[in-house]
């Protein structure tokens, strides 16, 4: 085996740990090295603010592989290490204790961060994130009968978090800028869902809600001061305001980046033999026509894959739908499909919003261009088919639940 052939994958998360197996079961029998800055071996992240936060999973259920797996296929695994430069050129990276490692092809899976809160007090010891399995276990040992819980940020690890936080016995205020959580991504009436589910279950839930500062005393948090001048008690405060693509190194290397780095639909980025994946990935996806970066697990899940096929030369062309899901004290709920405003005109529902047991649609003209279903199974594949067959339909009959999904399909 010589270094020439050694592919290199830069990150920790589920995309890096994926494309390691893809690579190997496709037919790469060179060097493998995954460099991950974690000290963990790859883990996957959606438990962390559901199962695992919960005390559901437990910690060996989250990995990507079993421990023994990266030996038994002669994957290197180089956990703790940070890769500081990149170099296009020469085709090596650089690592944190001066190591240089030449690559014949690199995959970029750097994934994201959390968007730090930046008011006054942000600093305080109890200002918790979530993104690592050490912020899940944090935010579980906070989240404790009585205590005072403010979630800023109505997104989906706001919610998650509030919902694992109600359910230890905490009391839990969610402050969204918006004028309703997931507004922006689900519209109205479906994000209502979502807020009547909370404040079903005690959440105080703040819209157009602006953090001023946190404050605290001995250097904990001991509440937080709103833009209104009301001030909140609070044992710890979670932030959930969205992440930012770590684009730093491929920045530094000349590669092309806006809004994550910019590939085309083989997952290529501008720079010879080099790939980029999961979170980090702002890929061409050929099916909507546009360039899409993912924030979300499925995406992780699929695109090595493709980036793996791509860097071994073969063609491979990743136009997945987006695919997420969440579970929420006891509504459950999956998505797929691509929905963002201006992108449809109408959400068709099927069943009872009311009761959060329905399937929604969103529509363009006459086709499916996403869907959502809480609270009811196995339907999910057959909302994926619909939309990617392209078929028209119309309102009445998708809002029918006497017409079977699959009778929407074109006949083959
Ligand atoms: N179930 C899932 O699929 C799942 C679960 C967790 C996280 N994720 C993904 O991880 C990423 C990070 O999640 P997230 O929830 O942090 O981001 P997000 O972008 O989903 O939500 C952030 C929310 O915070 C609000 N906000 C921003 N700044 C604020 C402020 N100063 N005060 C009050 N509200 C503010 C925004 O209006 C938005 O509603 C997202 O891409 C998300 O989709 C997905």
């Amino acid at each position: 085996m010589s270094p020439a052939n050694t592919f290199v994958i830069v990150g920790g998360g589920l995309a890096a740990g994926k494309a390691a197996e893809e690579l190997r079961a496709h037919g790469h029998d060179g060097p493998l090295l995954l460099i991950g800055d974690e000290r963990e071996r790859p883990y996957i992240r959606p438990p962390l603010s559901k199962g695992y936060l919960l005390g559901k999973e437990d910690r060996e259920s989250i990995h990507v592989h079993p421990e023994g797996w990266y030996r038994e296929h002669g994957v290197d695994l180089l956990l703790g290490t940070s890769v500081t430069s990149v170099d296009g050129q020469a085709k090596e990276v650089t690592l944190d204790d001066g190591r240089r490692v030449p690559y014949a092809k690199l995959l970029l899976a750097t994934g994201s961060s959390p968007r730090r809160l930046s008011v006054p007090g942000a600093d305080l010891d109890n200002v918790l994130y979530l993104r690592r399995v050490g912020d899940s276990e944090r935010l579980k040992s906070a989240f404790t009968e009585g205590a005072r819980i403010v979630v800023v940020g109505g997104g989906w690890i706001g919610l998650e978090t509030a919902a694992a936080a109600r359910t230890a016995g905490a009391e839990v205020t969610v402050l969204e800028h918006a004028e309703l959580p997931l507004l922006r991504v689900l519209g109205r009436e479906a994000a209502e869902v979502f807020a009547g589910l909370h404040r079903d279950h005690g959440v105080d839930l703040r819209p157009h809600a602006e953090i001023q500062r946190v404050t605290g005393t001995g250097g904990r948090v001991d509440g937080v001061v709103l833009a209104d001048g009301s001030h909140l008690p609070a044992d710890a405060v979670v932030v959930g305001v969205g992440i930012t693509p770590n684009v730093r190194l491929a920045e530094e290397a000349g590669l092309e980046v806006r809004n994550g780095i910019v590939t085309d639909e083989h997952l290529r980025t501008s720079v010879a033999d080099i790939h980029a994946a999961g979170d980090v990935a702002n890929a061409y996806h050929p099916r909507l026509g546009r360039h899409l970066r993912v924030e979300h697990w499925a995406n992780a899940l699929h695109q090595p894959r493709t980036a793996a096929l791509s860097m071994l030369g073969k063609d491979a062309v990743y136009d997945r739908l987006p695919y997420f899901y969440t579970d929420q004290y006891d509504l459950g709920m999956e998505y797929t499909g691509y929905a963002e405003p201006g992108g449809y005109d109408r959400v068709v529902f099927r069943g009872a919003p009311d009761e959060r047991r329905f399937i929604a649609f969103w529509m363009s003209g006459n086709r499916v261009v996403a869907g959502m279903s809480v609270n009811v199974w196995d339907v999910i594949d057959t909302i994926r088919s619909l939309i990617e067959s392209g078929a028209e339909t119309d309102d009445a009959v998708l809002s029918d639940p006497a017409v079977p999904l699959e009778s929407l399909l074109p006949r083959v």
